[in-house]
């Protein structure tokens, strides 16, 4: 079933019963401090698995002649009721060992009682016990569509606890926090609906009647307490009531109470004369009063009182989620059979939206007849001449839920009018199958239209990114619109703090070397990136980082008037800035494959001179493309280093501006041999650098595969045996 559907009865269900769920959830978390005010009473005196029921008759018959009953609570205290030598009445707390008196009985507070009776009725008795179970019920679906979310989010029930990925706080926590209290609400809920059944009197009706043929009562053989069996081997910690005979007649007896059964016990003869077992009915309706307040465990009334503050916050972040999607609404100036350029776009969480509005409105800006609408929506556009597909991708490279039905809809609309199409995909390369929704939508397009544009990614909602893609368009369009820099202004978050460790001069390329230290422990590894703001918006710089020491390595080139390399360079040693590392899963160092061939030219040597100093097991060998012999003085140290000890088994150097004049891909060439059998024996090839690079590497791959392996470098692609992280 679509994840649309579970959204909309997890969203329907908590609309419909929130007023309630919050009254009692806060209610709620007051109440799970009643047992544990209760427990931190000093009445809890012997640990009762260790004291038989004959010791506590026993003690008690020798100090008070008459005893009524002797209860153990849901806290282990142990209540009697006596009378004493001065005939007086003795009800409250007694030690079990000693049957000393210890104090009254807790009386529950005003406080605790008006609190109890708003989180059970509203005051509303009958008709509010009835609201309040309805609404456990309702928030026990609430648990168990959210579970299903999750799990849809997750892909399965294996990776139900693994790790998610921080985008939003709001989604982050609603999901963080949804898996752990998961187990604490289903209780609460299901309990509080099974109290609320008992009520209401729907449960199967119990009682204990004992039969007791009181003309086969004897009185011998005559035994004391303490020789008593069933005294003797039960524990006080089983007991939850002992009645004491009226008299001394043999007709009046013991009524011992235990979790498990009712026993009527012969006060002369310690003959067992009756034995009930307690109904499942009741045992379920303790244990459901237990597990829905924490009687009895100040560990599980906290946990209750933490999952209930949880249910608080679901309610928060859930709907502040769900406002954020609605947010930006689409509003339309003409109408879908008048346009000319039709945007659509598929887009979870509003970010895509905001970016596809603001490229409809700089449209509408020029006088251009343009309409925006969902990607679901789609339909015969008559006049339309353009169609811009912006699209994000979720779950395992699929669409948003508001694209899921795009291109089954593209393929059965009957009418399509001739029209160019282009594609932004939006995604993040810390998932596997990045903007790969967007790449199915370009190839199901690419079957009905012209495509005026090959298909743009854009990793991480990169605003740069965005306008080197509005460029292109009306490059090709030859329409002249910008989108202002405030349309698109989504602050940066999680923002780390970095200090600068160490910076190096720059070599003959203009290159530096820079290492920075995060100020708090934060997990990243080698061929992540480090996400920099040097004008403090919006605007952000990617760099693929090596981790060494435990430090970010980055290889920059000053640019001209580069913001970011500019930025890194005006750093001084010592000094901190902000920053974000976006994990980037897909070109980490494979943990299974025993031989690595690295592939960079220029600054793309960065992240390779991090999983060099972390490789410990893979036959590595390292391919650079510099321009000259003095431009690799600046990774000559390192290079000879993981030489010495090993971490890596080759190196290849091609200069270009020397006079053999090589690049990577003459060196690819020369050793093309070694390149197929690595690539037979499931090695894997990482490549970073220029994006010029990258394409005449693939062109010599594309041919060594062909010609040693028989095979079309795709299949390794596709085995994932090419990593690339190229600019
Ligand atoms: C649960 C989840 C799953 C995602 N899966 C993918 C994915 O498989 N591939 C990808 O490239 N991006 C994936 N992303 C990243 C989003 O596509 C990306 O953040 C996009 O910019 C969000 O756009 P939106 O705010 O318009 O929904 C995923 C994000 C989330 C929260």
């Amino acid at each position: 079933m679509t994840i649309s559907i579970w959204r909309y009865s997890h969203l329907a269900l908590a609309v419909s019963s929130f007023v309630f769920i919050l009254l009692a959830s806060v209610t709620g978390i007051i109440l799970a401090f009643q047992p544990i005010s209760e427990q931190l009473e000093p009445y809890h005196v012997e640990n009762l698995n260790n004291i038989s029921v004959a010791e506590t008759i026993t003690v008690f018959k020798a100090t008070y002649p008459e005893i009524i009953d002797i209860k153990v609570d849901d806290n282990d205290f142990v209540i009697a009721s006596v009378f004493t030598e001065e005939g007086d009445n003795l009800e409250g707390y007694f030690n079990p060992k000693t049957a000393q008196y210890l104090g009254e009985e807790i009386e529950t507070s005003k406080f605790f009682q008006w609190v109890t009776s708003l989180h059970r009725s509203l005051f509303l008795k009958s008709v509010g016990r009835f609201f309040v179970g309805l609404c456990s019920f309702l928030l026990f679906l609430i648990t168990i569509t959210g579970t299903i979310l999750i799990l849809k989010r997750q892909r399965g029930i294996k990776k139900f606890f693994a790790k998610i990925v921080n985008e939003n706080f709001n989604q982050y926590w609603h999901v963080v926090l949804g898996r752990l209290s998961l187990i604490p609400i289903l209780i609460i809920t299901a309990t509080g609906v099974y109290l609320s059944f008992e009520k209401f009197n729907l449960l199967p009706e119990t009682t204990t009647d004992h039969q007791i043929d009181f003309d086969a009562i004897s009185e011998t053989p005559k035994q004391s307490i303490s020789e008593i069996a069933i005294f003797k081997n039960t524990k006080l910690s089983e007991v939850k009531t002992i009645e004491f005979p009226f008299s001394e007649d043999v007709e009046d007896y013991f009524t011992l109470t235990l979790k498990s059964k009712e026993l009527v016990v012969n006060q002369i003869t310690g003959d067992i004369l009756s034995s009930i077992e307690t109904p499942l009915v009741t045992i379920f309706t303790r244990l459901s009063l237990n597990l829905h307040t924490g009687k009895g465990s100040i560990i599980w009334a906290l946990i209750l009182a933490v999952a209930t503050a949880n249910i608080l916050f679901f309610i928060y972040s859930g709907f502040a989620m769900t406002f954020a999607r609605r947010k930006a609404r689409l509003k339309n100036k003409y109408k879908k059979d008048e346009a000319e350029y039709i945007i659509l776009v598929g887009s979870e969480n509003g970010s895509t939206l905001t970016y596809a509005n603001a490229f409809y409105k700089q449209l509408i800006a020029a006088g251009k007849k343009a309409f925006i609408n969902q990607l679901n929506s789609y339909t015969n556009y008559p006049k339309a001449k353009h169609l811009i597909v912006m699209t994000a991708t979720y779950g395992q490279g699929e669409a948003t839920t508001n694209a899921n039905k795009f291109i089954q809809r593209l393929n059965n609309e009957a009418n399509h009018n001739e029209l160019q199409f282009s594609v932004v995909g939006f995604g993040s390369l810390a998932y596997p199958d990045f903007c790969q929704f967007a790449f199915d939508v370009d190839l199901a397009l690419q079957q009905k239209f012209k495509s005026l544009l090959p298909i743009f990614t854009i990793n991480d909602k990169s605003v740069e990114a965005f306008n080197q893609w509005v460029q292109q368009w009306c490059e090709a369009t030859n329409i002249n619109v910008s989108i202002p820099e405030k349309a698109l202004a989504i602050a940066p978050k999680q923002l780390k703090k970095l200090k600068v460790l160490s910076k190096t001069e720059n070599n003959i390329d203009e290159t530096f070397l820079i290492t920075l230290k995060p100020k708090k422990h934060h997990q990243f590894t080698s061929g992540d990136l480090l996400a920099i703001y040097p004008k403090n918006d919006y605007r952000e710089r990617l760099y693929s980082i090596g981790k060494v020491d435990g430090n970010i390595h980055l290889s920059v080139k000053l640019h001209e008037n580069g913001i970011g390399s500019g930025f890194l360079h005006n750093l001084q040693n010592n000094t901190a800035f902000k920053a974000r590392l976006v994990k980037n899963s897909a070109f980490h160092l494979p943990k299974k494959s025993k031989s690595v061939i690295m592939i960079a030219n220029g600054t793309g040597i960065a992240p390779f001179l991090g999983m060099l100093s972390q490789n410990k097991n893979s036959e590595t060998q390292l391919y650079l493309g510099l321009r000259t012999a003095a431009s690799f003085n600046l990774y000559k140290n390192q290079i000879d280093d993981y030489i010495a000890s090993k971490k890596l088994s080759k190196f290849h150097l091609a200069l270009s501006r020397e006079n053999e004049k090589q690049y990577v891909q003459d060196k690819l060439d020369e050793n093309a041999q070694n390149i197929a059998q690595t690539l037979y024996s499931d090695g894997v090839i990482m490549i970073c650098g220029s994006l010029a690079m990258y394409k005449s590497v693939l062109a010599t791959l594309e041919d060594i595969v062909t010609k040693y392996n028989n095979k079309p470098l795709s299949y390794y692609q596709n085995k994932q045996q090419i990593k690339s992280d190229c600019y």
